[in-house]
């Protein structure tokens, strides 16, 4: 391995000597430089305002001080300023872009800082009833709903029923406190003369329901065994 011994400026041979020398140094400076500007970039974490980022005192200080280590040298003090000012310009210009990132009012806020859409969901009525048969036999085997679940919080204590049917939701409660008979469900819907079809000939023994055609659409209303109805519209 070949070690190269820096030259004093006394022992060089000639220009080659020289450039070498002056390339190796220049390529020190600028290692340090680069060292020097990561400093810099991490001084914005402490700047809070731009004004604090350009740091106008400390930039006259500096290059005073340059000014006067450039003189102990032997160089000229307003070349050295010039080179510091010009390089400090730039490095200011980098630290803001760096601040700006961390600092701006965007940046600032915080990621989840959208809040999310209020929506709704379809809403679902708790209909009255009183006698767990009776409800099955209307909603389940007359108007062809499902069970999704069955609550009673403990065997004897009043059932809470979720049925459903074709995207039509609806609760169906024994607790007194969660509705009184004689509510009625508005229900849009499509294929009216379907459905009325499909309950005509399930010869239900408590309603023979047809068609009635509103101002608003054609109407179809069922009655519950609890005095509420469902009232189908198509328009
Ligand atoms: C690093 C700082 O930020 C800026 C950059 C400077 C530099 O490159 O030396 C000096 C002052 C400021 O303009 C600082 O405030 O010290």
């Amino acid at each position: 391995m070949e070690v190269i011994i820096p030259l004093q400026p006394s022992e060089c041979a000639g220009m080659e000597d020289i450039r070498r020398e002056i390339d190796a140094l220049d390529q020190t400076v600028i290692k340090l430089l680069g060292k020097r500007f990561h400093y810099v970039l991490a001084a914005s974490k402490f700047k809070t305002s731009a004004t604090s980022v350009r740091a106008p005192e400390r930039l006259k200080t500096m290059l005073a001080t340059r000014r006067e280590w450039a003189e102990a040298e032997g160089l000229s003090p307003d070349a050295i300023e010039k080179m510091y000012s010009d390089l400090v310009n730039h490095f200011i210009a980098e630290e803001m872009k760096h601040w700006a990132a961390q600092h701006t009012a965007s940046a600032m806020l915080p990621q989840e800082s959208t809040p999310p859409a209020i929506t709704f969901d379809k809403p679902i009525p708790i209909l009255r009833m009183f006698d767990e048969t009776k409800a099955r036999e209307f909603y389940l085997d007359f108007l062809g709903f499902s069970v999704e679940f069955e609550h009673r919080f403990e065997t004897g204590l009043p059932l809470y029923l979720g049925i459903s049917r074709d995207g039509l939701q609806l609760h169906l409660s024994e607790h007194h406190g969660d509705a009184s008979p004689g509510a009625t469900v508005f229900v849009p819907m499509h294929n009216i003369e379907g459905l009325r079809d499909e309950l005509l000939a399930k010869r239900y023994g408590y309603g023979r329901p047809d068609i009635v055609q509103q101002g608003w659409g054609q109407v179809l209303e069922v009655y519950d065994p609890f005095g509420n109805r469902i009232r189908f519209c198509q328009s």
